[in-house]
């Protein structure tokens, strides 16, 4: 199981553990499947997607990154995990703009010294990125902005892979495209796929759906 979540709890400081925002969620993620996480806004959604990527810490129960716990490990080897098993994909791109689209996909690749440029290669012509690797991010549509921050997240070859409301910017031709570029080459590179979404036709494209609501998963 590439991630193995066990009754976790979380609340934010003034909540008591009947108003915590994560009252007891647990799943399964194994390698090369794909999970929506769905609920109402405030449900929770973000927060267990940060916890999920060692991005802040749970009150109890356990998470599980292939054979790591996270609560035995410090923040040095939080912050190891982060850049060589996780990657991560927000609504909003976080492209560095003096960056161009090349640099950008090797970027974190690099940082966590597992760049493979025939791998970035692959990524980039598979992302329809070829023709635009010296362009630099403002000179982007929305979607191929969006496919840069995929490339990115991929380029890593990361175990775990975590999108909040990836195609929360784009319109819903390239919302469509660009969710279906990202789950097929999620399933190609074996990583597990962890994504926060608002909409159901998104849900519906991924393997699994659980629902956030009063703080459980169902
Ligand atoms: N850093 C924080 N400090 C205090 N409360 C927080 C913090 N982050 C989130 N919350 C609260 O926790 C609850 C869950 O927030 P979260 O962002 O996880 O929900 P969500 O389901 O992702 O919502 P949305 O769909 O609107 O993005 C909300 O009530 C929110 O106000």
């Amino acid at each position: 199981m590439v991630l193995k979540i066990r009754n976790v709890t979380k609340s934010y400081p003034g909540q008591t553990a009947d108003d915590a925002v994560l009252r007891g969620v647990s799943l399964d993620l194994a390698a090369g499947t794909s999970l929506a996480l769905t609920g109402d806004s405030g449900s929770g959604k973000s927060t267990l997607l940060h916890l999920a990527g060692a991005l802040d810490h749970f009150d109890s129960g356990e998470i599980e990154i292939g054979t790591t716990k996270l609560s035995r490990l410090g923040d040095g080897q939080r912050a190891a995990l982060r850049r060589q098993e996780v990657s991560l994909v927000f609504q909003q791109f976080n492209l560095i703009p003096s960056l161009t689209v090349r640099q950008n996909i090797a970027l974190h690749a690099r940082l966590g010294g597992r760049w493979d440029a025939v791998w970035g290669q692959q990524l980039a012509d598979r992302l329809g990125l070829s023709g635009l690797l010296d362009r630099y991010p403002e000179q982007l549509s929305g979607g191929q902005q969006q496919r840069v921050a995929i490339g990115r997240a991929l380029a890593l070859r990361p175990k775990l892979l975590l999108a909040d409301e990836p195609t929360g910017n784009l319109d819903e031709t390239a919302s469509a495209a660009v969710m279906e570029l990202m789950l097929e080459l999620v399933r190609e590179s074996g990583a597990a796929l962890f994504l926060v979404t608002h909409s159901s036709a998104i849900a519906q494209m991924l393997d699994r759906q659980l629902h956030l609501k009063h703080g459980k998963a169902a």
